[in-house]
């Protein structure tokens, strides 16, 4: 039976050209050398210690969430959603690679799903005038509930929704448990409140309500992207160590990083990939991007996450990825067999720019521009590998949020840092809290507006 995601990494070795690929030599010596670190992480995740594997104990929430789903699905014609990060990417991607990027135009027995992750006074406003906010439900995702771009989405909606009449019982509030704001305010509406586990980072909580609910709403069966992960799961625990493509890959990837390919790009070959590619560089920016390692050392860790989607970045970036710093790692993520399929006619036989396409599906040359560029990039000396999912289906798409999140977590531990927190982002959270005026935070505002003084800079002219 063909797996539901096949990884092949031959497009990183090389025995010529060592400084930019990795020798089969040295790749036989991994096992030795890195065998210890990766049985600690299978370990973790046989007991289901690590973080990521709370999703699996979030099966127990499906049945809930299914009768929310239905619910909501029967009474309203629009769902708004309003989160960022973690609280949105992974339902857009979800979204993405099952419905296609015209689900809100396609008619359908399920609401329309409209997704805001961020404050754009124009994008807020835009979508009121298409949703009639009296007949729209509102999922208010945010793990923390401290998140302040989702805090005035979710005012302001709020408001324009009371003011229309509509039920504040049936507005929805996913986040952590905790005496919080977040969880006094949905006590204060007795609206409907999902709680995600608090250990399970909103980068991470794909596999949650967060992204169930959602999914469920648009139709789509959140057990069976859990089941795509689980095979993953098991696959990584029970793969012996040269076929298992979790340490393969992850150990390549720390050793190319080592040699210099500080960027790792994901170069997606459908559109039904793009925003699953968006999720992957939040997963891989935050959880790898860290100064201070686990022993308290400055160490600046992480690679620089793009995505690309092919073949449309063939006409763009890929020069660059060609002929620019030798300073990438890419992995093509492809699709083996589409649900819909189209044949070319023969038209215009007498002209050669066009007579050799009769026949061909568009799958098909999908796949030799996928294997084209992957060709021209080895042969420039860019490392790449291949995904290779066996169709569009909820459970490779599971599988394959499983892989990268156990991906990153693996990558962590070879760096020795905390995949799961993000303090990077913190400092520029409490700047705004300050700026904005946050009670709690009005000691350290003085501080902050004399520093804004500075950030007046040196304006040079243009006209
Ligand atoms: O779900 P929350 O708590 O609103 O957070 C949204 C996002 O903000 C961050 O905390 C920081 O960017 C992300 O890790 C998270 O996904």
């Amino acid at each position: 039976m063909q797996s539901l995601i096949t990884i092949d990494i031959g497009s990183l070795f090389s025995e010529q050209d060592t400084a930019n690929f990795i020798p089969r030599a040295d790749f036989e010596q991994f096992a030795a050398q890195y065998g210890p670190a990766f049985a600690k992480f299978q370990t973790a995740l046989k007991d289901k210690t690590s973080p990521i594997t709370l999703s699996f104990g979030e099966a127990d929430a499906i049945p809930h969430i299914k009768n929310l789903a239905k619910t909501l699905g029967e009474k309203y014609d629009d769902i708004l959603l309003l989160g960022i990060g973690g609280s949105a990417l992974g339902t857009k991607a979800v979204l993405q690679f099952l419905h296609g990027p015209f689900y809100n135009l396609e008619k359908h027995a399920q609401p329309r799903l409209f997704i805001l992750d961020n404050l754009d006074p124009v994008l807020i406003t835009k979508v009121l005038g298409v949703i009639n906010i009296a007949k729209t439900a509102i999922i208010y995702t945010s793990k923390s509930g401290s998140t302040p771009e989702t805090a005035a989405q979710f005012i302001f909606f709020y408001d324009q929704y009371k003011a229309a009449g509509g039920r504040k019982e049936d507005i929805v509030i996913i986040c952590d448990s905790g005496d919080n704001g977040i969880n006094h305010i949905a006590q204060q509406l007795g609206c409907h409140l999902l709680h995600i586990p608090k250990n399970l980072g909103g980068r991470y909580s794909v596999l949650s309500s967060v992204g169930f609910l959602p999914a469920e709403i648009t139709g789509v069966d959140s057990t069976r992207l859990l089941a795509g992960a689980a095979t993953v799961h098991q696959s990584i625990i029970d793969t012996p160590l040269p076929q298992n493509a979790l340490f393969g890959l992850g150990t390549c990837l720390y050793e190319l990083a080592r040699k210099g390919k500080s960027i790792h790009v994901l170069f997606n070959y459908s559109s039904l990939l793009l925003e699953f590619g968006l999720w992957f560089v939040q997963l891989w920016a935050e959880s790898l991007g860290k100064k201070i390692n686990l022993d308290g050392q400055v160490v600046y860790a992480g690679t620089t996450p793009l995505t690309s989607l092919g073949a449309t970045d063939q006409h763009s970036i890929l020069q660059l990825y060609k002929e620019g710093p030798a300073d990438k790692v890419l992995g093509f993520v492809k699709i083996d067999s589409f649900p819909v399929d189209i044949t070319l006619p023969e038209a215009f036989p007498e002209e050669k720019e066009y007579a050799y396409f009769t026949g061909h599906t568009m799958s098909e040359q999908l796949d030799i521009e996928q294997l084209a560029t992957e060709m021209t990039l080895v042969g420039a000396g860019r490392p790449c590998y291949r995904i290779t999912l066996k169709e569009v289906s909820p459970e490779t798409l599971g599988a394959l949020l499983y892989f990268y999140e156990a991906l990153v977590v693996y990558t962590a531990n070879l760096y020795n840092i905390n995949p799961f927190d993000q303090p990077g982002v913190e400092e520029g959270k409490n700047i705004t809290y300050a700026l904005m005026g946050r009670q709690d935070y009005s000691q350290k505002r003085p501080d902050y507006e004399k520093a804004v003084a500075r950030y007046n800079g040196v304006r040079l002219k243009l006209s």
